[in-house]
């Protein structure tokens, strides 16, 4: 089929890439000029594993182009994907403005111009959005609008939207279903075909959810270091139960993202609206917003203060193998330890340019042992593969004192102690 995919930032980059990769001729379409040149000159703008590569070969059949404009190659579209960002709003809930944007933009061009179309939501947005769209697009009869919830995640952005865990469509007529089963013929997982309302409810249920397990852990992390138990393996004896399973149970410093932070408040908005308090998920997020104090509480204990030491930052973007550093947990890390005095060094593979933007009083160095080298603590915020595997014989002899905080209870405890190390996990030591 014909596909326009409108953003092309991490959603939209690696749905245009994986549906060109699935035969389809794609076009990405970007307001932004400068990423539009750069996507053209065959440059990923972004850091995912493999993306770049398989963006060229796709690039290279003629399968994917790259436009700035409605009004090119994206006029011949049968589907038309909206992935343009939905960042929060002052009070916290999603901001339509760039969405409605495109709205505006689809209709200028397509409603001259009568085909059956699908017009497809992938950003996530707040239950009832794709009906008001469809309100606006009301005159527009061949355009379909169509709720396609988007679950893939940063750092396996690609092999996610190749082989997604499952396709959720909300529409309202089976003329867009049948667009959509026409696009997704050849993908093996399970399709939830649903309303509009239901499917925009089931992306911000599934970020909930998993933002409630992992800060349910972190609570509990706080109880465990008090008892002296070990939460790495109480999530192991949990996820063993095939009711829980063993993912998103891993304790540390709190979750970060472009998503968790954003959509668990957009969702406590949509509940305020709609007169119902989502109690719970009110807590995950306190738990979340405190997890880093409490780590640097952890710290400071350790060290007896934290004005004028040395600590060592392992790791800076939200998760590992990815360039994002959004809401990424070492930030608020970082501030209160500046805050308090404390001297801070960081190290991370890709994200350390824009974190030197936000804190330049920080020192940054290219190679970890520099990083680490008369440092009091190590604290290993984002647990990238570099940051893990350390020669723990190197970094002792650096380091002015031995002593580890591990916030993604990623180091190998017994090992590093073996070493010499004081070593304080997220609900283990
Ligand atoms: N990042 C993720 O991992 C992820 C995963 C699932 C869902 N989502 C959701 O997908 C949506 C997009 O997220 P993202 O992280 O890709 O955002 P992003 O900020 O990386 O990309 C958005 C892109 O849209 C472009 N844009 C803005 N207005 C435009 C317009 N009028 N026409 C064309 N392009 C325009 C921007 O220039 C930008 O390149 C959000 O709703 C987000 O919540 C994100
Ligand atoms: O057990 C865990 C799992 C994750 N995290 C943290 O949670 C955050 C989010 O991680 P992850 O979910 O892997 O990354 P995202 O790329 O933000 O993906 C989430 O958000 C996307 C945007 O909506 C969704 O599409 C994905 O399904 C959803 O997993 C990161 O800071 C992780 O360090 C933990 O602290 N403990």
């Amino acid at each position: 089929m014909n596909v326009a995919v409108i953003g092309t930032g991490y959603v939209g980059l690696n749905t245009a890439v994986s549906l060109a990769l699935h035969g389809h001729r794609v076009v990405g379409i970007d307001v932004d000029e400068e990423k539009v040149k750069q996507l053209k000159q065959r440059h990923c703008p972004i850091y995912e594993p493999g993306l770049e590569e398989a963006m060229r070969s796709v690039m290279d059949q003629g399968n994917l182009h790259f436009d700035h404009t409605l009004n090119g190659e994206a006029k011949e579209a049968d589907i038309l994907f909206i992935c343009v960002g939905t960042p929060e709003s002052a009070d916290g809930s999603a901001d339509l403005g760039y969405l409605f944007a495109v709205v505006e933009d689809v209709r200028a061009v397509y409603a001259s111009n009568p085909v059956r179309r699908g017009v497809v939501i992938k950003s996530t947005v707040p239950v009832g959005t794709g009906d008001r769209v469809a309100e606006l697009l009301g005159d527009c009869k061949e355009l379909h609008v169509i709720s396609n919830p988007e679950f893939l995640r940063e750092g396996s952005a690609l092999q996610d939207a190749l082989n997604p865990s499952r396709i959720v469509i909300g529409a309202e007529s089976a003329a867009a279903f049948s667009l959509m089963d026409e696009l997704y013929e050849g993908y093996s997982c399970p399709m939830v075909k649903t309303t509009r309302r239901t499917a925009e409810l089931i992306k911000y249920a599934s970020n909930a959810f998993l933002a409630t397990r992992i800060s349910f852990m972190n609570e509990l992390a706080r109880l465990s270091t008090v008892l002296g138990t070990d939460i790495e393996t109480v999530a192991r004896g949990m996820g063993l139960d095939s009711r829980i399973g063993p993912e998103f149970l891993r304790a540390g410093i709190g979750y970060g993202g472009s998503c968790f932070p954003k959509d668990t408040i957009a969702l406590l908005q949509v509940g305020k609206r709609n007169g119902v308090k989502l109690s719970i998920l009110e807590q995950v997020r306190e738990v979340n917003r405190t997890q880093p104090e409490w780590c640097v509480q952890l710290i400071r204990e350790q060290l007896g203060g934290l004005h004028g030491k040395r600590v060592a930052v392992l790791g800076l973007s939200f998760k590992p193998d990815t360039d994002d550093i959004r809401e990424s947990r070492s930030l608020p890390i970082i501030k209160q330890l500046l805050h308090e005095g404390a001297i801070v060094s960081a190290y991370d593979p890709i994200s350390m340019e824009t974190v030197a933007k936000l804190y330049p009083q920080v020192s940054y160095a290219d190679d970890i042992y520099a990083t680490l080298t008369g440092a009091d603590a190590a604290l290993l915020a984002t647990e990238w593969k570099q940051c893990v595997n350390l020669d723990w014989q190197k970094a002792k002899a650096v380091m002015a004192k031995p002593v580890l905080f591990d916030g993604r209870n990623a180091w190998p405890s017994e090992l590093v102690k073996q070493y010499g190390f004081a070593y304080q996990g997220v609900g283990r030591s």
